[in-house]
């Protein structure tokens, strides 16, 4: 059995991307908020949902998804029933060592999910307490691999790959609303334009991921001398499309 305190929008979605992708809900237990986010969830999905965190002793993992504000109160009272569980804490600002700090010798991990894990394509940063065995990660590994990939990073990295792969879901939609909305200022219909950006970037997602070629040389296959697409490269540049996406980042960091 598995265990998740807060089910917002990564619990959620980390949820929604287990069931979805196969993973039993009857093996799953949430403990909610204060909304009924959880029970619309779970009328769903159909895992099970308990109101105290101590409901939760029959599992043997545990997920956090609450954020900064809730997550000390959590694990006060997570610590009662922890002892013999692996706990993976997904709140931003929590570290490995502020985990063990209130846990004690409970097995902690820190991970970053990403929103696409709720169709089972996210890409999650983790990093575990030295305590964790190659065992545990491999229990880890085998539930979260039902949300996409899942990759170890020292902990001074996860803030950084939380950001390239967590926060910038975020980032690429607002590019492609303004890519949609450019289609339409030309004319598309919306429904269309919408259409025509989110599969552009699917499919240049996937291209890239397959090719043997890196980004920059996918883009010189684009764009043929004196063609449109060096223009509409040299404005990206123009307008900073580079620098800002970089500001962004450092941005998120801070
Ligand atoms: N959103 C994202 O893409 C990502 C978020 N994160 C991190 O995850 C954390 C949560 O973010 P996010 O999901 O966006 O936030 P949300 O506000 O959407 O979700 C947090 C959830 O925690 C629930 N909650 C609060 N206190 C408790 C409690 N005591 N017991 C059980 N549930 C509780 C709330 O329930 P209710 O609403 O019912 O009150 C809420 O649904 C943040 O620290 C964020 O940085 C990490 C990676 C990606
Ligand atoms: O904005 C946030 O707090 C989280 C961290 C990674 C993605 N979203």
């Amino acid at each position: 059995m598995i265990g998740f305190i807060g089910a917002g929008s990564i619990g959620g979605a980390v949820i929604t991307g287990l069931v979805k992708n196969g993973f039993n809900a009857d093996e799953i237990i949430v403990k909610g908020g204060s909304s009924n986010r959880t029970k619309l969830l779970c009328e769903q999905l159909g895992f099970q949902m308990v109101k105290k965190i101590k409901q939760l002793e029959d599992t043997d993992v545990i997920f956090i998804a609450v954020g900064a504000s809730a997550i000390d109160g959590v694990l006060k009272e997570l610590k009662e029933i922890a002892s013999d569980k692996l706990v993976v804490a997904f709140t931003g600002s929590a570290s490995v060592a502020n985990l063990k700090k209130i846990l004690g010798s409970v097995k902690v991990a820190h991970a970053i999910p990403n929103t696409p894990v709720k169709v089972g394509a996210g890409f999650t940063g983790i990093t575990y307490s030295e305590d964790f065995t190659d065992e545990d990660k491999k229990k880890i590994g085998s539930i979260l691999g039902y949300t996409g990939q899942l990759v170890e990073v020292p902990e001074n990295q996860l803030g950084i790959l939380g950001t390239v792969a967590g926060c910038s879901p975020a980032f690429l939609d607002v590019f492609i609303e303004a890519l949609s909305d450019a289609g339409v200022k030309h004319g598309l219909d919306r429904k269309l334009a919408y259409e025509a950006a989110i599969g552009m970037a699917i499919g240049a997602s996937k291209l890239a991921k397959q090719s043997e070629l890196n980004v920059s040389a996918l883009k010189d296959e684009v764009t043929s001398p004196g063609g449109s697409t060096i223009r509409g490269v040299a404005a990206l540049e123009e307008y900073g499309f580079r620098n800002a996406v970089i500001k962004a980042v450092d941005a998120a960091e801070d």
